[in-house]
């Protein structure tokens, strides 16, 4: 039986180790608020062999809420999936506005496709099908890309973290704000390693090297926010 008793809160946070909770949230204020193509890619999604494996939608309402009061027009899109954040990013950005999106996975890109073709945002987005690195480090050949995008969204290969972290503290201006996702790696940052399964294990010790060296980092305020499954939120601030 579902638990319930009060949620436990810890140092003033509440555990969100309630299904029940997580799904009154939900259901009360981010579902009925989620457009309806995001819904419906998020639905065909479910039926990837892989899953949805998308920016959580209350994540992703929290994604648009900073697009929004940060005026971004020009975001950077590190691993896309069939789409979800970066349908998310193109409704919420202006109409002359430009997502650079990149991820090998043409095929997982053209299912959710039809639904960026339906919300008429296509025009606002350029995929390239390619791993990210290279498509950055191109970027930073010329130095008119310095400090012009104003949001990167990161929700790709751990092992990479840090080298898109370095990259993207070039591409981003100062002031623009770098999302991370998959920072609790399923809550397994919390456990011992022998308590994760060993298919978790080695992003676990990258989630855990990266989330340390970025809470370090003094380029950047952070938010490290428990949704989702833990988006670390950067201010570039130097
Ligand atoms: C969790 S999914 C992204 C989900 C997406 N942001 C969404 O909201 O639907 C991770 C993606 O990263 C991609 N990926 C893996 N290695 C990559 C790399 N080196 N560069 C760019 N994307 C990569 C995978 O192909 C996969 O589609």
């Amino acid at each position: 039986m579902e638990n319930i008793s009060e949620p436990k809160v810890f140092a003033n946070t509440v555990i969100l180790q309630s299904e029940g909770l997580l799904k009154y949230i939900l259901e009360t204020g981010v579902y009925p608020r989620e457009a309806e193509t995001l819904k419906e890619l998020r639905n065909a999604t479910a039926k990837h062999p892989m899953g949805f494996m998308g920016a959580a939608p209350d994540a992703g309402q929290l994604i648009a809420m900073l697009l929004k009061v940060s005026n971004a027009k020009k975001t950077i899109e590190v691993g896309v999936f069939t789409g979800y954040s970066l349908l998310l990013t193109a409704l919420t950005i202006p109409d002359d506005g430009k997502i650079i999106a990149m991820d090998p996975d043409r095929k997982a890109y053209e299912i959710g496709l039809p639904f960026i073709k339906r919300a008429g945002v296509q025009h606002k987005i350029d995929f390239i099908e390619s791993p990210a690195l290279p498509v950055l480090d191109k970027l930073l050949e010329d130095a008119e890309n310095e400090g012009s995008f104003d949001f990167a969204f990161i929700d790709a290969d751990k092992n990479n973290y840090w080298n898109y972290h370095e990259r993207v503290m070039r591409l981003v201006k100062i002031g623009g704000i770098v999302a991370y996702d998959n920072a609790l790696w399923g809550g397994t940052v919390a456990l011992p390693e022998k308590a994760v399964s060993k298919d978790k294990q080695e992003w676990r010790l990258l989630s855990l090297a990266f989330n340390e060296a970025i809470s370090k980092d003094c380029r950047v305020q952070i938010a490290f926010v428990s949704i989702g499954d833990g988006v670390i939120f950067c201010r570039r601030i130097a």
